[in-house]
């Protein structure tokens, strides 16, 4: 039997459908699955259905600019990649590919700490800014020795991951026995950190067990003087969905937060990204930067959370599509449709420039 053809992808979710004709079963649901009953991974996208847009006319959008700059990096576009782990089991070119995806684009790439390509490999693909993602380790030598070569490659800030102290319960990859290929490794950490990742249990994820080994549940506020000692590269958490933690987090000297419930991967019941977005703005006051990820499938759901007060929209899963499908041109072309039909919500909704995208643009119901 000939595989189906599809057509050309006009939409991100086409890159979907796509990535789902060349992905194992496995592997697929380890990208789309959530945590437990996947309730939160399905708020996340249902928040954007209680988004109504507030549309003014006769305004001059001949030319509708989504450029802007983040942690002083220019980019051509507010939607960048989150860190996603284990890039080669997409595509066989990895991070490789989706850094020069990123490039093409103009995009922000934070990069997994559990890449399955060199961070040097990845810099010396990469055309605009990296940020390097981290899970605060047990052994805090490897984390340092991570931090220094991230900034001796050029890496420009670095996020730590804050919600997963350990990881959450993914029926689906417990279900599947999930363990990462044994050609596909975590090459930034020692490769003795890496066996029980390899280690295939039925009823286990080995990505759980592999978690609960190598990260340091046990951190708290204030470890994070020594990362700030450590390195002199900014320093953004990710994870964040409350006024009080996103206080703390300026307290503690976060230089950016990234309002994200890890795409309904970690806390079931955890509240919706899109719910958390205006209170956690509302915290930090303008400067903070406030990025934002889950859920977000298009160009008009980018132009609600900037509208909410994100300065930069991250996506996970649909980068993942984008590169099963066709590698740094499949990454490029997400992003880039992401990016064209946010400058056309920008035109229909009369406002040019992303300073016009402020909260008169929009209206978000409550959720029940
Ligand atoms: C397959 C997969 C792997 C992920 N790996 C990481 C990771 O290594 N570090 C991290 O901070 N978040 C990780 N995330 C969470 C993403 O950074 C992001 O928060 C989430 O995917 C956003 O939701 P979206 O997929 O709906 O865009 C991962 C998500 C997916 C789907
Ligand atoms: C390898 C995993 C721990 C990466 C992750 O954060 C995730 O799958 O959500």
């Amino acid at each position: 039997m000939t595989a189906p053809v599809l057509p050309p992808p006009v939409c991100v979710e086409d890159y979907r459908r796509l990535a789902r004709l060349r992905l194992d079963q496995d592997v697929w649901d380890f990208i789309e699955g959530g945590a437990e009953t996947e309730r939160t991974l399905g708020a996340n996208r249902r928040a954007f259905e209680r988004v109504t847009l507030r549309p003014r006319v006769l305004v001059d959008v001949s030319h509708c600019d989504t450029r802007t700059e983040l942690l002083g990096a220019p980019l051509a576009t507010p939607v960048g990649i989150a860190p996603t782990a284990y890039h080669r089991l997409a595509h066989p070119e990895g991070e490789v590919a989706t850094a020069l995806g990123a490039g093409t684009a103009g995009a922000l790439y934070v990069v997994s700490i559990f890449a399955s390509r060199t961070l040097e490999d990845i810099a010396a693909a990469a055309t605009g800014p990296l940020w390097l993602q981290l899970y605060w380790l047990r052994r805090r030598e490897v984390l340092a020795a991570l931090v220094d070569r991230a900034a001796a490659a050029g890496f420009r800030a670095l996020v730590l991951t804050v919600d997963a102290p350990r990881l959450g319960r993914r029926h689906r990859d417990a279900r599947n026995g999930f363990a990462i290929g044994s050609g596909i490794s975590a090459v930034n950490l020692d490769a003795a950190l890496m066996a029980s990742a390899h280690r295939a249990d039925p009823g286990r994820s080995a990505l759980a067990v592999h978690t609960a080994e190598a990260v340091d549940p046990s951190v708290t506020w204030s470890d994070l003087a020594w990362l700030r000692a450590r390195s002199s590269l900014p320093l953004v958490l990710k994870g964040i969905l409350t006024a009080e933690d996103a206080l703390l987090a300026v307290e503690h000297g976060a230089d950016a937060i990234v309002v994200s419930n890890h795409g309904g991967r970690q806390l079931d019941g955890a509240t919706a990204s899109l719910d958390a977005l205006a209170e956690v703005v509302d915290a930090v006051g303008a400067d903070c930067p406030v990025l934002f990820d889950g859920g977000v499938r298009g160009g008009t759901e980018v132009f609600a959370a900037l509208a909410l007060g994100a300065r930069s929209v991250l996506l996970g899963r649909p980068v993942l599509w984008g590169l099963a499908a066709a590698g740094a041109a499949g990454v490029a072309g997400v992003l880039e449709l992401a990016t064209e039909e946010l400058a056309h919500t920008m035109a229909l909704t009369g406002r040019p420039g992303l300073a016009a995208v402020d909260r008169s643009a929009v209206v978000l119901r409550k959720g029940l």
